[in-house]
């Protein structure tokens, strides 16, 4: 069932369109990630959501209402609808417990409590209660932030870029917890992030925002599969493109569509000693991989990237290569 609708939301700033003909939907216990370069519009789109900013075209609605112009309210926003920001706007000289009791204010003291201790159960924040909110990592703040907006039930929790300045652990754990409170609690999640790795691990679907329009929408593994638009790929990973000639003399043996390019994830152009020989062209250390860039020898001005797992390359080495063909995808 549809909690939240954009339905052609546009916005202008100073005569320059930010965002155009924004139209999704997002249902209960969801969860759908926003992607998009930098002054795409996600925050601009975000706050929209939120109730706190006017679309200049387009309605907003949340379980069948049209969300009211912020302007014309006398507090903008809504109880349904909690917004956590990117700078988390937690209460300091207060502690953990204080900042989320600080949004129970208006429910009776026993409430409160039981509420409380489900959030920093649900958070995994009970070790740090009592601690004063400027004594707290960013992962931690940014787990109290996500307690205070769960706090008083809301509909839809919308997060700007949760995961960001997060080191690779904690975040991994946050990705975790956000699925849980989604799936726990029938709670729709919105979130905007730059990392398109994080936002495939963890949505149910993704937006892909490109200079205010959404381009294209879909499940993480369709959208990887097949993202079509090079704005798409770009905003992925590593991919190669290749036209329909230089497929055909790499694989003589397929016959793809004429008047297509077509991309190839970089993971899925394997070194094979069975495969096509190549040259090394550099190498970067990539950590559990090195990334690779290839020419191949029937297509010397060609440059392929790779991964290599062996991270036994150099540059300049003779290799030989295979593309999984199931994997190439049409682009546009
Ligand atoms: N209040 C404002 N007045 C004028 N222009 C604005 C205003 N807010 C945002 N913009 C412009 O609108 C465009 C979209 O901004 P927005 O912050 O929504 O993008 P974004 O995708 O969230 O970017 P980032 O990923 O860098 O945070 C940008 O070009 C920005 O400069």
């Amino acid at each position: 069932m549809s909690i939240l609708s954009a339905h052609s939301v546009g916005k202008n700033y100073d005569g320059r369109t930010v965002l155009q003909g924004v139209s999704f939907e997002i249902h209960k216990g969801e969860i759908c990630a926003l992607i998009g370069r930098s002054g795409s519009g996600k925050t601009t789109l975000i706050r929209i959501l939120a109730g706190l900013l006017a679309p200049d075209t387009g309605e907003v609605w949340l379980e069948g209402e049209k969300l009211e112009n912020p302007d014309d309210q006398l507090v903008p926003g809504y109880e349904e609808i909690r917004l956590v920001h990117q700078d988390f706007q937690l209460k300091h000289r207060m502690t953990v417990r204080e900042n989320i009791r600080y949004e129970l204010l208006s429910y009776v003291s026993d409430y409160q409590h039981e509420r409380i201790s489900e959030l920093l159960k649900l958070c995994r924040i009970e070790h740090l209660q009592d601690k004063d909110i400027s004594l707290l990592s960013g992962g931690e703040k940014q787990r109290v932030a996500i307690a205070r907006g769960m706090a008083t039930e809301p509909d839809v929790l919308l997060l700007d870029e949760p995961f960001s300045n997060l080191d690779i652990n904690t975040k991994a754990i946050l990705l975790e917890e956000v699925k849980e409170i989604a799936s726990s609690t029938d709670t729709a999640i919105f979130l905007i992030t730059h990392d398109a790795r994080d936002a495939m691990e963890i949505a149910d679907r993704l937006l892909v925002l490109d200079a205010g329009q959404l381009i294209k929408t879909g499940t993480p593994e369709n959208i990887y599969h097949a993202p079509g638009d090079i704005r798409v790929a770009d905003l992925l990973g590593l991919y190669n493109t290749l036209t329909v000639g230089e497929l055909q003399t790499l694989l003589p043996n397929i016959s793809p569509p004429a008047g297509h390019h077509f991309g190839l994830w970089a993971e899925d152009l394997r070194l094979d000693p069975d495969g096509f020989a190549a040259t090394t062209q550099k190498v970067v250390f990539g950590g559990p991989y090195n990334k690779v860039v290839l020419s191949p020898h029937s297509l010397p001005h060609l440059r392929l990237w790779a991964f290599d797992h062996t991270k036994k390359i150099t540059p300049t080495t003779q290799v030989c290569f295979s593309i999984k063909e199931d994997r190439l995808f049409p682009v546009t």
